[in-house]
C-alpha cells in the first residue's frame, strides 16, 4: 500500500512568552501513516493536540523536531523541513484543507469562492463551474445566493461553502477539521457522502470529528492522541 502520508516522531510545544516564558510539550514523538485511500480520524480529549497536529500537516505550525513525508508529484517531500514556495506547491496539487472555518473574502461571489482551487490548477472555467454548482447544489445551499459573497451567511451556510470549496478539486491528500461541526443531521449526511466519495477515489484522509456518528461511519482506524502534556518551568526554558 502507498504511504500518502508518513508521520514521523513528530514533536511540537509552544512557549507563551507573554506569559513568563512558559513552555509546554503537545505532540512528543508522533509517527503513523496513511495510505491511499484510508481515512484515519484523530481521537483524544479536548486539548490533546489534534488541532496541532492537523496544523502540522498542513504546515501552519513548524514542529521542532520529526518530520511529515508527504508523497508529492511521485516522490516524497518532508514538510517540516521544505521550502516555502514548495510548501505552496504541495498545498496547491496535493492537499486539501478543510478548517470549520471559511476565510470569507469581501465582493468574492460564492461560485467563484467554491471554484478558485480548481481555477488556480488549470481546470477550465466551464468545468470548475459545473462541479461548483454540483456541490453547492449536493450541500443544499440555495441558488439564490451563488451570487453573494458568503460574509453575511449563517455559519452553517458558510461552513458548508468551506467544505465545497475543499472538495471541487480531488486532492491526493485531504484534511478535515470538524467539517461537520455546524451541520444538521441532512448535511452531516451530504458530507459524510463525500469524505467516501474521495476515499473511495482514493485520497488519504485525516480528519477530526467531534460528531461520534459521522466519525464511526467514515473512519477506518483511529489515532489515539494522549492529554497529557508536558510542562517545561519558566526558568529551565530559559537555561
Ligand atoms: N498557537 C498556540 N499557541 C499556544 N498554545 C497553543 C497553540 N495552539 C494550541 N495550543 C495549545 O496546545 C494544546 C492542544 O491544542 P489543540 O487545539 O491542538 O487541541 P485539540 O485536541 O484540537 O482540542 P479541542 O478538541 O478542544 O479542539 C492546548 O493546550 C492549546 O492551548
Amino acid at each position: 500500500m502507498t504511504a500518502m502520508i508518513r508521520v514521523d516522531n513528530l514533536c511540537k510545544g509552544f512557549t507563551l512568552h507573554n506569559q513568563g516564558g512558559v513552555s509546554y510539550q503537545v505532540l512528543n514523538q508522533v509517527s503513523f501513516s496513511v495510505a491511499r485511500g484510508e481515512c484515519v480520524v484523530l481521537d483524544g480529549p479536548s486539548g490533546s493536540g489534534k488541532s496541532t497536529l492537523l496544523r502540522s500537516l498542513y504546515a501552519n505550525y513548524k514542529p521542532e523536531s520529526g518530520r511529515v513525508w508527504i508523497r508529492h508529484n511521485d516522490s516524497e517531500i518532508d514538510l517540516v523541513s521544505a521550502l516555502p514556495r514548495d510548501v505552496i506547491d504541495v498545498r496547491k496539487h496535493t492537499i486539501g484543507y478543510v478548517s470549520q472555518f471559511l476565510r470569507v473574502i469581501p465582493r468574492v461571489s460564492t461560485l467563484d469562492v467554491v471554484m478558485e482551487p480548481a481555477r488556480r490548477l488549470g481546470v477550465s472555467r466551464e468545468d470548475s463551474l459545473a462541479r461548483a454548482q454540483d456541490l453547492l447544489t449536493r450541500l443544499n445551499i440555495p441558488e439564490r445566493l451563488w451570487s453573494l459573497a458568503p460574509s453575511t451567511f449563517s455559519g452553517g451556510e458558510q461552513q458548508r461553502v468551506n467544505i465545497a470549496r475543499g472538495f471541487v478539486v480531488d486532492y491526493p491528500v485531504l484534511l478535515l477539521d470538524e467539517p461537520t461541526a455546524s451541520l444538521d443531521a441532512g448535511n452531516r449526511d451530504v458530507v459524510v457522502d463525500l469524505i467516501r466519495g474521495a476515499r473511495n477515489r482514493g485520497s488519504a484522509i485525516v480528519g477530526i470529528f467531534h460528531d461520534a456518528d459521522v466519525r464511526n461511519r467514515v473512519a477506518d482506524r483511529a489515532i489515539a492522541l494522549s492529554a497529557r502534556k508536558t510542562h517545561v518551568a519558566a526558568e529551565e526554558t530559559q537555561a
